[in-house]
């Protein structure tokens, strides 16, 4: 409901804005559509109901989609089932937004919705350049109707991107324009379209040259790859050019995914692969990890199927599998986990820990942590798993709470996983970047209190930025000399260990989301003149804080018959 009074908040504050052009109008053709005049949403009687036939059902639910992500109300969730948007009904939104339904959407729409949904985020950028160059004035590009707008992306996707037969897209999308705004929306759908047309037949699109400066050269990239013009530069100046345009080519591309087959319910990953064969998936072997299998195509046929409903498997990237790896989970552990929510690390280390040990599933976020819950249980894994609600920051301070292996999976800018979460690019500021460093550094500092000495700390994330990777390692190594670095060799394969002994995932390179993971030991002995440097410091699980840490320090034998250098 609050997506549906938004989207008429934005209608009313868009139409104030746009001004002079003609406001959002509903035109219904009643040839093609039928009311039942039913009023008003609670009342069957009362329901306005039109179903226009002529409008295709993927291309009214896919600019409608388009508009609720770029309000905030949808993600572009590749995974939903139905067509359905956030769990909501699609077509309740379709019918609100544009005043009609249309027919239900089968298989083949529901398989064109989700490429056209998420081409056209991907490719936002480059479209939008193409809209703009094409139209008489730079005005009436800023200006245009929300709707339009989404109605000319689809357009300019199918036929550059897609490839479709432009008399087919033409024909359609002027028609949704027509039906949804007014007669004169779809005149201008169809002058701008068929100006397109001919400039791709005679191959003379628009596009920015890749010269001048570094600002002016990430300015183009930035169009001619669809991304943020700030990740532009970023990934130059950490990768260079070449590989930089190499990570964007691979966030365009279409996301592949592996599942996981739940051996927590004793499903082998041969079982799964049974499945997909039944199912007529095609489908590869992980290389990397026993229960994963990767699908590049086919995963609504598996959802369909019920395969993840019933807790067979789980969608699950093999970039987060290896994190769990460089954990070692083991039964009979005890293993907190900082930042569990909604509990994918959570629930494959549960499964293997084969209902042995305990599993301490932390978050802030409630609603996500609920989630964690009635998966651990579809997964029949709950028995070794204990959810605790909390900001792990104050959660640290008062618990008496340590463990030999804790997780901190931290919250972060996710710029490892474009390929997947098609909008996210486009939400993403460079000053989120900062703001999640001083979460990472503060939730490391709180992770760290919960490590008995001898324990391990992994530090995770899904990024492949250093400054959220590397360099929150290294600052955190100096606030805590206490931990040392354990190279992961031992525990994924070496392609994917770093010099400095973490593991990276690299997207280019291992075809798989890009991460990162730290394994940091807590020492066990510390020596005096390190020990001095702590006013507040855990000693063999004791927390030694204010008035006891300076009477252990002033008066404790071991401690004064010490000097400077010695193990104690
Ligand atoms: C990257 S996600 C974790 C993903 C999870 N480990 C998984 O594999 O499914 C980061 C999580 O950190 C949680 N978070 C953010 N700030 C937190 C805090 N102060 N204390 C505890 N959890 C926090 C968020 O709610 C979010 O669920």
């Amino acid at each position: 409901m609050a997506q549906v009074l938004s989207l008429h908040v934005f209608f009313s504050a868009e139409r104030h804005k746009v001004g002079p052009s003609k406001p959002l109008k509903r035109i219904h053709n009643p040839k093609t559509s039928l009311s039942t005049h039913r009023k008003g949403p609670q009342s069957p009687m009362r329901k306005t109901q039109k179903l226009n036939l002529q409008v295709s059902p993927h291309r009214a639910v896919s600019a409608v989609r388009l508009m609720r992500i770029e309000m905030g109300g949808a993600f572009a969730d590749l995974l939903n089932e139905k067509g359905k948007g956030s769990g909501d009904n699609e077509m309740g939104y379709v019918e609100r937004t544009l005043g009609f339904r249309t027919k239900n959407l089968d298989d083949r729409d529901l398989r064109l919705v989700t490429d056209i949904v998420g081409g056209t985020i991907r490719w936002r950028r480059y479209l939008d350049y193409l809209i703009g160059s094409l139209c008489h004035d730079d005005k009436a590009f800023r200006n245009m109707e929300p709707l339009l707008l989404q109605i000319l992306r689809i357009g300019f996707y199918e036929i550059v991107k897609l490839d479709m037969p432009s008399y087919a897209v033409v024909d359609e999308n002027v028609r949704l324009a027509k039906v949804s705004l007014r007669p004169g929306a779809g005149n201008m759908v169809n002058g701008i379209l068929r100006k397109l047309v001919l400039l791709k037949e005679s191959n003379s699109l628009p596009l920015p040259k890749l010269e001048g400066d570094d600002r002016t050269q990430a300015r183009a990239l930035a169009i001619l790859y669809s991304h943020p013009v700030w990740m532009v530069r970023r990934w130059t100046k950490h990768l260079g050019q070449e590989k930089a345009i190499k990570m964007m080519a691979w966030n365009n591309d279409d996301p592949s995914f592996s599942l996981r087959a739940n051996s927590g319910k004793g499903v082998t990953r041969a079982d799964l692969v049974m499945q997909f064969n039944m199912l007529k998936v095609p489908h590869e072997l992980s290389l990397h990890l026993d229960h994963f299998v990767r699908v590049k195509t086919g995963l609504q046929s598996i959802i369909q199927a019920g395969l993840l409903k019933q807790g067979l498997c789980a969608v699950q990237d093999e970039s987060a599998g290896l994190i769990v790896s460089v954990v070692d989970p083991q039964p009979g552990d005890s293993i907190i986990d900082c930042c569990a929510a909604p509990g994918g690390k959570t629930l494959y280390m549960a499964s293997q820990m084969h209902g042995q040990g305990m599993l301490y599933a932390i978050d802030i976020n409630k609603g996500r942590l609920r989630i964690l819950k009635e998966t651990a249980k579809l997964h029949q894994v709950d028995g070794v798993i204990t959810t605790i609600p909390s900001d792990l920051r104050t959660f640290a301070e008062s618990c008496q709470l340590k463990s030999d292996k804790v997780l901190l999976d931290a919250p972060c800018s996710g710029l490892g996983v474009l390929s997947k979460r098609a909008d996210l690019r486009w939400n993403r500021r460079l000053e989120d970047l900062e703001e999640l460093e001083k979460l990472q550094e503060e939730l490391l500092d709180a992770a760290s209190i919960l490590v008995k000495p001898g324990g391990v700390l992994v530090y995770s994330t899904c990024s492949i930025d250093p400054e959220e990777n590397e360099e929150r390692v290294d600052a955190f190594l100096l606030r805590h000399p206490e931990f040392h670095i354990d190279p992961v060799d031992r525990y994924v394969p070496p392609g994917f260990v770093t010099k400095r002994g973490f593991y990276s995932s690299d997207p280019v390179k291992h075809s798989m989301d890009g991460a990162f993971a730290a394994r940091l030991i807590r020492t066990l002995s510390l020596k005096h003149n390190e020990l001095w440097k702590y006013g507040d410091l855990d000693v063999l699980g004791v927390r030694m804080v204010g008035p006891l840490w300076q009477w252990t320090m002033s008066n404790a034998s071991d401690f004064k018959n010490t000097s400077p250098g010695d193990a104690i």
